[in-house]
C-alpha cells in the first residue's frame, strides 16, 4: 500500500478503528498496541483521538453484548470484517449519544462501499435501518442470572462463571460492570527529583488538570491531556502507573544501602519505584526472561535519573544459579499472571484467555517464588503480587508456598497499604478495579523468620 493510500484509508476515524479492530481479531494483536501505533504512525488528530480510542475499545469491550443485539438481524454467513463494522455502527447508535444515528449508518454504508461492493453497503444498511426500526431486544429475555451478567457486561461465560464461584454474584457484578468504564490516567511522582506539590504546579502551569490521590501519597490523577508530551515526563519528575502498581514498593520495604532483586522487572515500573525508596544506593537488580522488554527497564531507569539498577536477563526459576543463596534482604516477584485485573486497559484480554492458561501459571509462580525463597536472606521480605484477580494464582498460589514454607509468615502492611481496604489478613490484599477504579491487584507481603 502506498503513504498515499494509507493516508487516504486512515483519514476516516472509524475507518481506522475498523483496521485495528479487524487485526486484534485475526492476529489476536494488542489493542492497546495497535491503537498507540495508529495514533502515531498517521499523526492522528487530538480530537480524532479521542473517539478513535472510545470507538475501538467500546466496541471490543461490548463485543458479546452486541453480539446478541445483531444476531436477530442477521440472515446468513457476514465476512469478518462486515460484522465488525455492524459492532462497531451499533456501538456508535447504542451507546454514544453524541454521535447521531444516520451519521453511523451513513459512514458504515461508505466504508462498506469503499471495502466491498454495493451488495454489501446494501446488506449493511439494511441491518442497521432495521435496528434503528425495531430497537434491540432486552438482555431480559436471558432467563439465567449468570448468563445474562455475561452478556450484559460482554465478558465470556467461563469467566463470570469463575469469578461468580470464587467472589460471588454481587462483587463479580460490581467488577464486571467496572471493567467497561474507561481507566483512570494515573502518575507516580519521582520524589527522587521533585515533591508532589512541584509537580502538581508544574502540570497545572502547562494547562493540565491534575489532583493528588488520597490513598498513594506521590500518585497523582491526571484528568486531561497526555502525560506523556508534558514536561514532567520528559524530565522524569513523573512515570505512568497504575495507583494499584505503586503499592508494592510500599510493602516491599527496601531502604537505601539493602541489596534488592525485583525478579520480574520489565518494564520496570516497580524497579524504579524501589530505587526511589532506596534513594539510588545500594544494589538493585531487575531481571526478567526478555532480554528486549530489559531495554525498556533501562529507558525507564535513565529518564527517572537512576544509575544504580542492574538490569539481568535471566529465568527467575535460575537465578540461584548464578547468586548465591540467602544473598537478598528483599526480592519482588511480581509474577507472570492471567491479567484478569487489567481487562479496562486491555479489553482483548477477555476474549483471548482460556481456563486452561490458569494451569500453566500456577507451577510457574510458585517456582519463581521457590527460587525467590533460597535467594532471600533470613529476616528478609518477600512480595508476591500479580495484577490479576484469579483467586487461585493469587491467594491459591500463597497459600500452597507457605504451607511448603514453615519458616515464612505474613508481613504486616505499613499503615498507608492498611488503610486502603479491610482484609481478611494483615499482610495480603486483593484490590478490585471497583475498589480504587484502578487495575484488580493482588499483593502477599511475606517474611523469612530469623
Ligand atoms: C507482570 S510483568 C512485570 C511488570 C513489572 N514488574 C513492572 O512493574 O513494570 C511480568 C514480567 O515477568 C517476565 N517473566 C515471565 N517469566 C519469567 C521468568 N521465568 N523469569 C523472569 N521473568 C519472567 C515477563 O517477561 C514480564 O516482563
Amino acid at each position: 500500500m502506498t503513504k498515499k493510500a494509507e493516508k487516504i484509508s486512515i483519514g476516516n476515524t472509524r475507518d481506522a478503528a475498523l483496521t485495528i479492530l479487524m487485526a486484534v481479531e485475526k492476529q489476536q494483536a494488542y489493542s492497546n498496541l495497535l491503537l498507540h501505533q495508529t495514533i502515531e504512525k498517521y499523526a492522528i488528530d487530538p480530537k480524532d483521538r479521542a473517539l478513535l480510542t472510545e470507538l475501538t475499545y467500546g466496541t471490543l469491550q461490548y463485543k458479546m453484548t452486541l453480539d446478541y443485539y445483531l444476531q436477530p438481524f442477521i440472515k446468513g454467513k457476514l465476512d469478518d470484517w462486515v460484522l465488525q463494522l455492524l459492532r462497531l455502527s451499533l456501538y456508535q447508535i447504542h451507546y454514544l449519544d453524541r454521535i447521531p444515528d444516520h451519521a453511523a449508518v451513513n459512514e458504515a454504508v461508505n466504508i462498506a462501499k469503499k471495502r466491498g461492493h454495493k451488495g454489501i453497503s446494501g446488506a449493511v444498511n439494511g441491518i442497521l435501518r432495521s435496528i434503528l426500526r425495531e430497537g434491540v431486544r432486552s438482555t431480559e429475555e436471558i432467563t439465567d442470572d449468570v448468563e445474562r451478567l455475561s452478556i450484559e457486561t460482554s465478558h465470556p461465560l467461563w469467566m463470570v462463571k469463575r469469578f461468580v464461584s470464587q467472589y460471588g454474584f454481587d462483587t463479580t457484578e460490581k467488577m464486571l460492570i467496572e471493567n467497561n468504564e474507561p481507566p483512570v490516567q494515573t502518575l507516580r511522582v519521582n520524589l527522587f527529583k521533585r515533591t508532589v506539590e512541584q509537580v502538581l504546579s508544574l502540570f497545572t502551569q502547562e494547562g493540565y488538570t491534575v489532583a493528588q490521590s488520597n490513598i498513594i501519597p506521590e500518585c497523582i490523577y491526571l484528568i486531561n491531556g497526555q502525560a506523556a508530551k508534558s514536561t514532567a515526563f520528559e524530565k522524569g519528575f513523573v512515570t505512568i502507573q497504575d495507583e494499584s502498581s505503586m503499592i508494592p514498593a510500599y510493602v516491599l520495604q527496601a531502604e537505601p544501602g539493602m541489596t534488592v532483586l525485583d525478579m520480574c522487572s520489565a518494564p520496570g515500573g516497580k524497579t524504579t519505584h524501589i530505587a526511589e525508596k532506596m534513594k539510588n544506593t545500594g544494589k538493585l537488580v531487575a531481571m526478567d526472561i526478555h532480554q528486549h522488554k530489559l531495554k525498556l527497564v533501562k529507558e525507564n531507569a535513565d529518564r527517572l535519573g537512576f544509575s544504580f539498577i542492574e538490569t539481568v536477563e535471566m529465568d527467575g526459576r535460575k537465578a540461584l544459579e548464578v547468586y548465591p543463596e540467602e544473598s537478598f534482604d528483599r526480592i519482588l516477584v511480581d509474577a507472570p499472571c492471567s491479567g484478569l485485573g487489567v481487562m479496562k486497559r486491555k479489553p482483548d484480554i477477555k476474549y483471548t484467555k482460556s481456563e486452561k492458561d490458569f494451569t500453566t501459571l500456577k507451577p510457574i509462580q510458585l517456582n519463581l517464588l521457590e527460587s525467590a525463597y533460597k535467594l532471600l536472606k533470613p529476616d528478609g521480605i518477600l512480595v508476591y503480587s500479580t495484577c490479576t484477580v484469579d483467586r487461585e494464582e493469587n491467594e491459591g498460589t500463597t497459600e500452597l508456598f507457605l504451607q511448603e514454607h514453615p519458616d515464612m509468615e505474613l508481613q504486616a502492611f505499613p499503615e498507608v497499604i492498611k488503610n486502603i481496604k479491610e482484609q481478611p489478613k494483615d499482610g495480603i490484599l486483593q484490590l478490585f478495579p471497583q475498589d480504587l477504579r484502578s487495575d484488580g491487584f493482588y499483593v502477599a507481603a511475606l517474611h523469612k523468620k530469623n
